[in-house]
């Protein structure tokens, strides 16, 4: 028998969906680079280095001289939407906005830079949201990441008197709606190619090699992600960690010395995948497509192909559709 329309199961409420991702500069241009650098690299879950010694190195060096170099990397990628990163996380959040219809209101935001979380949030209370999932999409769990974008919605609501209830995307690295995603998104691009690779290069984010030791899971995510996708997948696999930032030690293999290896230990064709990037942005598009693939030919690679991030593709939106009604369950009618 179905349930009366005003089944308790049933919520005649309002639920928002936050989708959150990392942050990105106004402009291509120095000085807006510079104000979301200031911000990214201030916060203490990113760098965990005490102010004390951080502050001074932060200012007198780093944002006198990278932002000038970024905005150069910025000016390669941007789009006539503006950042791609922007870009994909907006036509997500529109993609789910049409599959879902009015049982939810979905919002993005970024937690640096525009437009931010706590806008976001206020947006969703004031349409009569008093249930929100709030969803960085991040696959793969790190405190720079995951911890600060969920820091931030708690920081809103604990300066409210009446909040809305509140839930958080956890990450969803070895979920098989997002191993399954991954590899019919890499199976169909491999395909598209005019070569075939040697090998597929997976390269995740990198973070400083003591947040490992330090207990964040981040690097056995990546480790579990790579694996279960390489079990999928017919082509042989290496995992590398890409950007590496500053002077300590960072997660290894890093992706700049992997890409100048591989040629000379015979794999002279390659393709390149970022997992752990729910979209397409500075790091994918000119670091691996633009200087990584410099950096694989001039080592004697001879093809090279970067592929694309889920994004809004048919089976980056079928996955978040999955892990996102799945959180709501309880919450939405059907989900
Ligand atoms: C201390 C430095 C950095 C840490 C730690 C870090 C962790 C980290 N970052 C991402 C995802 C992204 N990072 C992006 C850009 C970016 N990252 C850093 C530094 C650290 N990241 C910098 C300085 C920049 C800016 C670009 C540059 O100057 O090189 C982006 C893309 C942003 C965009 O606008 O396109 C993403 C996404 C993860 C997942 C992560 C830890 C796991
Ligand atoms: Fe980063
Ligand atoms: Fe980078």
């Amino acid at each position: 028998m179905n349930p009366p329309a005003e089944h308790p199961t049933i919520s005649p409420r309002k639920i928002g969906v936050l989708l959150i991702n990392l942050g990105t500069p106004d402009a291509p241009e120095a000085p807006a680079v510079r104000r979301y650098l200031a911000e990214f690299l201030s916060d203490r879950r990113v760098v965990e280095i005490p102010p004390i010694a951080w502050k001074p190195i932060l200012h007198g060096i780093i944002l006198r001289t990278r932002p000038a170099k970024s905005a150069h990397a910025y000016s390669q990628v941007w789009t006539e939407e503006g950042s791609p990163l922007a870009a994909i996380t907006r036509r997500q959040a529109e993609a789910l906005q049409r599959q879902w219809g009015d049982r939810v209101v979905v919002d993005w935001a970024m937690r640096y830079g525009n437009p931010g979380i706590r806008p976001a949030i206020e947006k969703l209370k004031a349409a009569g949201c008093e249930r929100i999932l709030a969803a960085p999409l991040y696959p793969q769990y790190c405190a720079a990441t995951t911890a600060t974008a969920n820091d931030t919605v708690f920081s809103m609501l604990a300066e409210m008197r009446w909040q809305p209830a509140l839930r958080t995307l956890p990450p969803y690295h070895d979920e098989p709606a997002y191993i399954d995603a991954l590899q019919r998104s890499i199976e169909r691009q491999l395909a598209a190619l005019d070569f075939a690779p040697d090998r597929l290069l997976l390269s995740f984010h990198g973070m400083p090699e003591r947040t490992l030791f330090k207990g964040d899971p981040y690097h056995c995510h990546c480790r579990k992600t790579a694996r279960l996708l390489a079990e999928r997948l017919s082509i042989g696999v290496e995992t590398a960690f890409q950007s590496r930032f500053g002077r300590a030690k960072w997660l290894e293999p890093a992706t700049e010395d992997v890409l100048a290896r591989l040629p000379g230990a015979g794999m002279k064709k390659l393709a390149i995948a970022a997992p752990g990037f729910s979209a397409d942005c500075i790091e994918t598009i000119e670091e691996l497509g633009i200087r990584g693939k410099e950096t694989f030919l001039a080592a004697g690679g001879t093809h090279f192909a970067r592929l694309d991030c889920l994004n809004d593709s048919d089976e980056g939106i079928a996955m978040l559709d999955a892990l996102l009604m799945r959180e709501l369950a309880g919450w939405v009618a059907g989900a």
